[in-house]
C-alpha cells in the first residue's frame, strides 16, 4: 500500500532473503545481525525438514529467531508467517506481549525451495498488515558455483532471480572470471532492474541491502500479472529431506565415507546436507556443510555442560534412498573409546 504523497511513511520494513539452497543466505543473516549498525531486527526463519538446523547456526545474538519449520514458507507455513507476523504488530501496537515490541525492522530467511512471490503477497493483500509493515526488498542469494544447474533445474530458483531487487552474486571464489560474467549477464537477461553485487561469505554493506525502499509493486506486476491474486504453488514435488539425530557421537570418517560413496552418483540430486555433529572424542560441536558434490566442516563452540550432546542431520534432494541413509547413518554410530 503507497503512502499519500508527503506523508512519512513510518511502517516497518521487511526484508525477504531468499536464494537456493546453500546459497549463503544464513551467512548473509550472521553478518547483519553482527554488523555495528544499532537496529532491532525481529529475524523469522523458515527451513525445510521437519527440525531446523539454522537455528543453531545463526549467530548468538539479542535478535529473537522465530522459527517456522515443517514445511516451506511459501505454502504450508505461511499461516505461521501471518501468525508470527501478527503477534510482533500487537506487540508493537501495545496490545500483545511487550517482550516482543523491541524491534524496528523484520528480515525473513526463506528456505532455498520457497518461491519468494506468496510472500512478498502477504504484505499486500492483508490491510491490517500492509498497514502496518512494508515490504522493503527482496533479497536473492546465487550460488555461483551452482546457480547455472540450479536454473535450468527448477522453477523455484529462477522465481527468486526474476522477483529479487537486490541480487547477491555470492561465492565468487568458487568460479573462474570467465564463468562469473556468463552467470552475470544470464542473471541480468533474467532481472534487469535489480541492482546486482558480487560477494564472497555474504559480506555486503548492510546499506545495500536493508531501508533500501527497492520493492516496486508494478515492477512485479509486470513479471507476474497474477501476483495479488494467484495460489503460488509451483513445486518440485520430487525434492523432500531425510532427517536423522542420533544422541550417541559418531565417527566422522565413517559419515564422510559414505556420503562420498553416494555422492559419486546422486551429486545433482543431492542439493543440500548440514547438521550440528557430536564427534566422538571432540569437545566441540562440529558444524558439516553440504552443497552437491561440496562438503565440508568445521568446529564450533564448545558443547556446554547444561546440553545435551547429539547429533542433527539433514539431507534434502531427489531420488534420496531413505532407507539406505538411515541405515548408512545408523552404523557411523562410533566404537566404543579404548
Ligand atoms: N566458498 C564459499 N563458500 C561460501 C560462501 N558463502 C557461503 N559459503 C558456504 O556455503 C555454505 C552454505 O551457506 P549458508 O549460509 O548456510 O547457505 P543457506 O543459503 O543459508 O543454506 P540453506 O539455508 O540450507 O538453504 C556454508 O558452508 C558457507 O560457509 C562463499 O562466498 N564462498
Amino acid at each position: 500500500m503507497s503512502q499519500p504523497i508527503g506523508q512519512v511513511d513510518n511502517r516497518i520494513p521487511v526484508t525477504v532473503l531468499t536464494g537456493f539452497l546453500g546459497a549463503g543466505k544464513t551467512t548473509l543473516l550472521n553478518n547483519v545481525l553482527t554488523a555495528d549498525h544499532g537496529q532491532k531486527i525481529a529475524v523469522i526463519v523458515n527451513e525445510f525438514g521437519e527440525v531446523g538446523i539454522d537455528n543453531q547456526l545463526v549467530v548468538g545474538v539479542d535478535e529473537e529467531i522465530f522459527e517456522m519449520n515443517n514445511g516451506c514458507i511459501c505454502c504450508t507455513v505461511r499461516g505461521d508467517l501471518i501468525r508470527i507476523l501478527g503477534e510482533l504488530m500487537d506487540a508493537k501496537k501495545g496490545s500483545g506481549n511487550s517482550a516482543k515490541a523491541n524491534f524496528d525492522r523484520v528480515l525473513i530467511e526463506t528456505t532455498g525451495l520457497a518461491d519468494p512471490a506468496p510472500v512478498a503477497q502477504t504484505f499486500f493483500v492483508d490491510e491490517e498488515m500492509a498497514e502496518f509493515y512494508k515490504l522493503d526488498a527482496i533479497v536473492t542469494v546465487v550460488d555461483a558455483k551452482h546457480a547455472d544447474q540450479h536454473l535450468d533445474d527448477g522453477h523455484e530458483a529462477q522465481e527468486q532471480v526474476a522477483f529479487a531487487d537486490v541480487l547477491l552474486l555470492n561465492k565468487t571464489d568458487l568460479v573462474s572470471p570467465e564463468d562469473l560474467k556468463k552467470l552475470e549477464q544470464r542473471l541480468i537477461a533474467m532481472n534487469p532492474a535489480a541492482k546486482l553485487h558480487h560477494t564472497r561469505q555474504s559480506q555486503i554493506d548492510i546499506n545495500k541491502i536493508l531501508g533500501i525502499d527497492a520493492f516496486d509493486l508494478a515492477k512485479k506486476l509486470e513479471i507476474e500479472p497474477g501476483f495479488l491474486t494467484e495460489e503460488h504453488h509451483d513445486h518440485d514435488d520430487d525434492v523432500f529431506s531425510i532427517f536423522f539425530r542420533e544422541e550417541q557421537p559418531l565417527d566422522m570418517e565413517k559419515l564422510e565415507t559414505f556420503l562420498q560413496e553416494w555422492l559419486e552418483d546422486h551429486g545433482t540430486d543431492t542439493f543440500r546436507y548440514k547438521g550440528v555433529l557430536n564427534i566422538q572424542g571432540v569437545k566441540q560441536r562440529i558444524v558439516f556443510q553440504g552443497i552437491h558434490m561440496l562438503f565440508s566442516s568445521y568446529p564450533d563452540r564448545d558443547w556446554r555442560s547444561d546440553e545435551k550432546r547429539l547429533s542433527e542431520f539433514v539431507i534434502i534432494g531427489r531420488n534420496l534412498d531413505t532407507e539406505w541413509f538411515n541405515k548408512q547413518f545408523a552404523g557411523c554410530v562410533a566404537t566404543a573409546v579404548k
